[in-house]
């Protein structure tokens, strides 16, 4: 899952960079590097430990990144989908644990198409985070940390929002803990 979610990309955008460089330096024109991650790259979910872990580092990529391809007009963009209903997922849910089912259901799931429509919004405007839904946009807040923020709506958003969204997290946390206990007891008596 290393390889492939954090290794992958990092490989990809090594390799496409000098000709991104290039096009730039030659035509004038701004480019985007879109990454996907997901709301299991913002908080930490029961089951997704590998899978976290390469999509928090995809976090740290894209903000070291942005740092470095800034001054060639290259805008990084990091995008936080729910689970989204593709074939992957399907498979995926075959073989789910159920705390995960009741945890993901937190942020509800969304369609390829939506997701899709809501990213190309995020890269047309430089956004440097892309929440895809509400609770993700509740999440972007919450998880804001030092992240660029090109808006000064979602900068001033961010700043008021802070210690209500810690607060609305940390409820969130009570109940998938509550959960993760009262499914172990529920094991433990059978
Ligand atoms: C501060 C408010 C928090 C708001 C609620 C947050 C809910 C977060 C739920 C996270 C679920 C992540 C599910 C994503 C999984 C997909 O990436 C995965 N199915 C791909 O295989």
């Amino acid at each position: 899952m290393v390889e492939v979610n954090l290794m992958g990309t990092f490989h990809l955008i090594k390799a496409a960079l000098p000709a991104m460089k290039q096009r730039g330096k030659e035509t004038g024109l701004p480019a985007s590097i879109a990454i996907m991650s997901s709301q299991a790259g913002q908080v930490g979910v029961y089951g997704y430990t590998a899978y976290s872990a390469t999509k928090f580092g995809l976090r740290g990529l894209a903000e070291a990144l942005q740092q470095e391809v800034i001054m060639d007009n290259i805008h990084v963009t990091l995008i936080f989908p729910p689970d989204t209903e593709t074939p992957g997922l399907a498979q995926e849910l075959k073989i789910r644990p159920e705390i995960t089912n009741a945890i993901a259901a937190s942020s509800g799931g969304m369609k390829a198409d939506d997701v899709a429509q809501k990213a190309l919004n995020g890269i047309k405007s430089a956004q440097f985070v892309v929440p895809c839904n509400f609770e993700g946009t509740m999440l972007s807040i919450a998880t804001a940390g030092l992240s660029p923020q090109r808006s000064y709506l979602m900068a001033f958003n961010e700043v008021l929002g802070a210690s209500l969204m810690r607060f609305v997290g940390l409820c969130f946390q009570w109940n998938w803990f509550s959960t993760i206990e009262k499914w172990h007891a529920k094991k433990k008596c059978k």
